[in-house]
């Protein structure tokens, strides 16, 4: 059974069609990014999933269960950071946590769950409104992780963090997922859903532009980067042994130097050994893949390259190419 599946999910507000015939499923155990630049429509997707809006037309479910009509079979199993968390401004920390696990007839120890998201015993009974918004995405945290849910849906969970809290969040992340926790994780910056999630879904314009691990999405787009090779000898008399190998589109020389455009990540050993072959040694070798900036702005770049998308289409695949998003 999926943990979260969506079929024709579509939310239109007046003309404005935020979310557009979604077809997604999350596996259970799995760590999935929601990925996608703001007004993307990723908060509505997660809104419709917990029933907080109900959508024009397509149906989602939840641990199997109708997002709609059994949304009261799904909230006690389900935990959410909601995007712009609203506190209690005069209720401590701990009083905030308690009341999540009155709400939920939790077990859960209050202290422990303060503790999980590095909220100090000082923190736990300083008034709610005196926290920072890191600290109050801390605490909001450790409300979702209340009952210790089954799928945890977590809205920009790393907004108003520091570089050590995103770490912390990331490495709780993956320690829920290795407890057998499904994770839904949405983001619009790349670098968060890369170090934590085992596929991402793209959402541009309300369409879903790709599903794939990071990976995949990197060869779709078009391959590997470039890569520095610095050899032994004069590279000027080595440049065509390394442009004959296949998975090398461009490669320029200047002194020892080879810098070569890679388009299959399989292409580095087999130029290496091009270069050996040709009679020099690689003396150095310096890697640089596609960036995470460069595959989102080709998934997202305008929105005109998903128009012509299918709603059949496997949600497998890479939508947009990157000649599309040109
Ligand atoms: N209640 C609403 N009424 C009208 N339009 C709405 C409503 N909620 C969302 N929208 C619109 O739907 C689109 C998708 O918004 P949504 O909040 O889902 O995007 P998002 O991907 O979560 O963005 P962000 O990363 O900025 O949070 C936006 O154009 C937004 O203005």
């Amino acid at each position: 059974m999926a943990a979260i599946e969506t079929i024709g999910l579509t939310k239109e507000y007046g003309e404005l069609t935020a979310v557009n015939d979604l077809a997604l499923t999350v596996e259970e155990g799995e760590v999935f990014g929601f990925l996608g630049p703001n007004g993307a429509g990723k908060s509505t997707t997660i809104n419709m999933l917990l029933d907080f809006t109900r959508p024009s037309a397509g149906s989602a479910t939840v641990l199997g269960y109708d997002a709609q009509r059994e949304a009261d079979d799904i909230s006690p199993r389900v935990g959410v950071l909601p995007e712009g968390f609203d506190i209690y401004p005069r209720l401590s920390g701990r009083r905030h946590i308690e009341f999540a696990i009155e709400t939920k007839d939790a077990a859960d120890d209050p202290d422990a769950l303060l503790e999980r998201v590095g909220l100090s015993a000082d923190d736990a009974v300083r008034p709610a409104g005196d926290y920072s918004k890191g600290m109050r995405q801390r605490l909001a945290t450790g409300m979702a992780l209340v009952g210790d849910p089954d799928v945890l849906i977590m809205d920009e969970p790393s907004s108003g963090l520091d570089p050590h809290g995103i770490r912390e969040m990331q490495e709780l992340v993956r320690s829920e997922a290795e407890a057998g926790t499904t994770v839904f994780f949405s983001s619009h910056i790349l670098e968060h859903v890369e170090a934590v999630c085992d596929r991402i879904g793209v959402l541009n314009e309300g369409e879903l532009v790709a599903v794939d691990t990071i990976e995949g999405l990197r060869e779709s787009v078009g391959g590997g980067g470039t890569m520095e090779l610095v050899l032994a000898d004069s590279a000027g008399n080595f440049r065509d042994a390394v442009r004959a190998v296949d998975g090398i589109s461009e490669v320029t020389a200047s002194g020892r130097s080879l810098e070569c455009s890679v388009t299959d990540p399989a292409a580095k050993a087999d130029a290496v050994i091009a270069l050996d072959r040709a009679g020099t040694t690689v003396r150095d070798m310096r890697i640089e893949d596609v960036s995470l900036e460069s595959l989102f702005t080709t998934l997202t770049n305008g929105g005109g390259e998903t128009e012509d998308r299918s709603a059949d289409e496997p949600a497998s695949s890479v939508a947009a190419k990157p000649e599309a998003a040109e």
